[in-house]
């Protein structure tokens, strides 16, 4: 099986086009064809039962702009970059890391210097003989300006997940503080790639689902994670040891940091087989320590094998309290959730009483603010002075203006700032490499036949309904039942043209699962027949019943033949 092979199918059928095709098309950017479009929603609707429904979280949908003060927040402005290549002779730019390992086969740490070197030590010219210039990082957001003239500088997200930090006191208090909870959001991201060259995997706007959990700091564990605990998964660590293991025992072993990176990485590895990857072409990677990201602590990417090789197709990453703590030094906004303990403690501190008597007349209207700041010190031992923040000044306090007091109080619980836990899907990979992994052919009445398997409950065509003949009464009574398979929410296509054998193929071809069909017995009494696509057998079956046989079909792997007598097993 080769990718063109499958490219050339699915520009053809109507899976996936290139954007801007007739201007000669852009890299990086792809149109979701009728079937390919179709393929993605399911395979979406199922992301949200896993991630959404099945959480404790909430879905929201924030603009796909963001303002530049969210990405200097982020830390995006400044290290989200790629170091680039450009040709001195032809001015192409390659991504670094790509080009050393697709022309010297070895990896190169993402930083300027460690390119440098490889270029200096392999001499490494571009394909056209030229040289190359310095390497130099480029940041990967396209930035706009909001507004007319100047107006003010924005950047499209190269992420969702800024949406849901930003978000986050609201959040909070729409999960009445209490932890954990999840948000999701499933949308565009954009990224200005330096050298998209690999189809549809690398693309500069494409679809994330992203979910942000967020925890308590010290608990970082998951209430359902004896769901997944005994699932075997296959790990390649840090240090490029494979494991065959259960998710129980990795965490155990400490090769995965905690329990609730775990649970997501079963729960990853669930959904994946519920929408057609195949287990034995799934792997979790850890990150190595140089590879990740500014702002993880741990992360494992879901890869999976397609004929481009291992893709990277979701990052579940440990986001500590990174992006909550930096949007709140930067918004001034206090981002924290208040934890109450299961029982008030007693505590003993030494606490600042200003006396405000003092402060009135030397601080005049900053006097309470003072007073405020001055109550909320801890202090260890006594001062002659203490310094605190008044509206982003920094105050100086002699200790005539206060006593220092030990009492002891009643604390009933404490201000955390949640650490997040985020499984960020690439929704574009994954509906490719879906239908890769469904792309089999086999022989069928002796013909090569090209079949999609995919799952029943991804397909975009989920029934098609084939009149045997061409001409009346065949036809009327292939588009009434279109019509009321249409009315039950199945997605039925029709189709009269050409030898019924010509047209089971097409939809073996686009992985519709079931054909109905209209022949002479139809009109005799009243039944039709299913055809399977995996197996190619068929079965009769009432025309009253037809409905409610497809929807159980639909949503299972039950085999035809329980469901009516049959009448062709190939
Ligand atoms: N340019 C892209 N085109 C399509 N999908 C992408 C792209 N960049 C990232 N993704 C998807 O979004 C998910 C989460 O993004 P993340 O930031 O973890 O990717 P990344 O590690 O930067 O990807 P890569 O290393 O491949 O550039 C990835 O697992 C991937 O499936």
């Amino acid at each position: 099986m080769h990718m063109s092979e499958i490219m050339e199918m699915l520009i053809r059928r109507g899976f996936l086009w290139q954007s801007f095709e007739i201007y000669g098309g852009m890299a990086g950017f792809i149109d979701y064809a009728p079937l390919g479009n179709n393929l993605r929603r399911k395979i979406e609707n199922i992301w949200r039962k896993y991630f959404v429904i099945n959480e404790r979280a909430a879905e929201i949908d924030t603009p796909t702009i963001g303002i530049e003060e969210v990405f200097i927040a982020s830390g995006h402005a400044t290290s989200f970059t790629d170091v680039a290549i450009e040709c001195e002779n032809c001015g192409r730019v390659y991504r670094a890391d790509h080009y050393v390992k697709e022309k010297l086969g070895i990896e190169v740490d993402e930083t300027v210097e460690a390119v440098k070197e490889v270029m200096e030590v392999y001499d490494l010219k571009c394909e056209c003989g030229g040289r190359f210039k310095d390497p130099a990082p480029m940041n990967l957001m396209f930035s706009t300006t909001i507004g007319p003239g100047k107006g003010k500088k924005g950047y499209l997200r190269p992420e969702t997940a800024q949406g849901m930090f930003v978000d986050f006191k609201r959040l909070a208090n729409f999960f009445r503080e209490k932890l954990p909870f999840g948000v999701a959001q499933i949308g565009r991201a954009y990224r200005n790639e330096i050298s998209p060259r690999q189809g549809v995997i690398r693309l500069r706007e494409f679809n994330q689902a992203e979910l942000e959990f967020f925890v308590h700091p010290g608990e970082k564990k998951h209430p359902h994670f004896s769901l997944y605990a005994k699932d075997v998964v296959k790990l390649v660590d840090k240090f490029d040891s494979q494991h065959e293991i259960t998710l129980e025992e990795a965490v155990e072993k400490g090769i995965i940091a905690n329990q609730i990176l775990a649970y997501f990485i079963g729960k990853t590895r669930r959904f994946l087989l519920e929408i057609g990857i195949k287990d034995e072409k799934l792997r979790f990677r850890q990150h190595k320590d140089v590879e990740r990201a500014h702002y993880a602590t741990d992360c494992w990417d879901a890869e999976v094998l397609t004929s481009y090789g291992w893709i990277e197709v979701v990052g579940i990453a440990d986001r500590t309290n990174y992006d909550l703590k930096r949007h709140s030094k930067f918004s001034g906004e206090d981002l924290s959730v208040f934890v109450p303990y299961e029982e008030p403690v007693k505590v003993k501190r030494r606490k600042i009483v200003p006396i405000l008597s003092k402060l009135g007349p030397e601080f005049r209207q900053k006097a309470k603010k003072v007073a405020e700041a001055l109550e909320a010190l801890n202090v260890e031992a006594d001062l002659d002075e203490v310094e605190v923040e008044v509206d982003g000044e920094k105050v100086k306090v002699t200790k005539e203006f206060f006593e220092i007091q030990e009492v002891e109080e009643e604390v009933t619980g404490e201000k955390v700032i949640p650490h997040v836990i985020e499984p960020s899907f690439g929704l574009d990979r994954i509906t490719y490499s879906v239908l890769e992994h469904a792309f089999d052919k086999d022989v069928v009445d002796g013909e090569e036949r090209r079949v999609l398997r995919l799952k029943r409950w991804v397909s975009p065509i989920e029934v098609a309904v084939l009149p045997l003949l061409s001409r009346e009464p065949f036809e009327s009574k292939g588009m009434e039942i279109v019509q009321m398979l249409r009315e039950e929410g199945i997605f039925t296509d029709y189709d009269d043209s050409g030898s019924i054998g010509r047209r089971y193929r097409r939809f073996d071809e686009i992985g519709t699962p079931f054909c109905v069909t209209v022949d002479h017995q139809t009109f005799e009494d009243e039944t039709v027949t299913i055809r399977d696509r995996d197996t190619t057998a068929q079965v009769r079956v009432k025309l009253g019943e037809l409905p409610s046989i497809l929807k159980e079909l639909l949503r299972s792997e039950k085999d035809i033949t329980e469901f009516g007598e049959v009448f062709r097993q190939v």
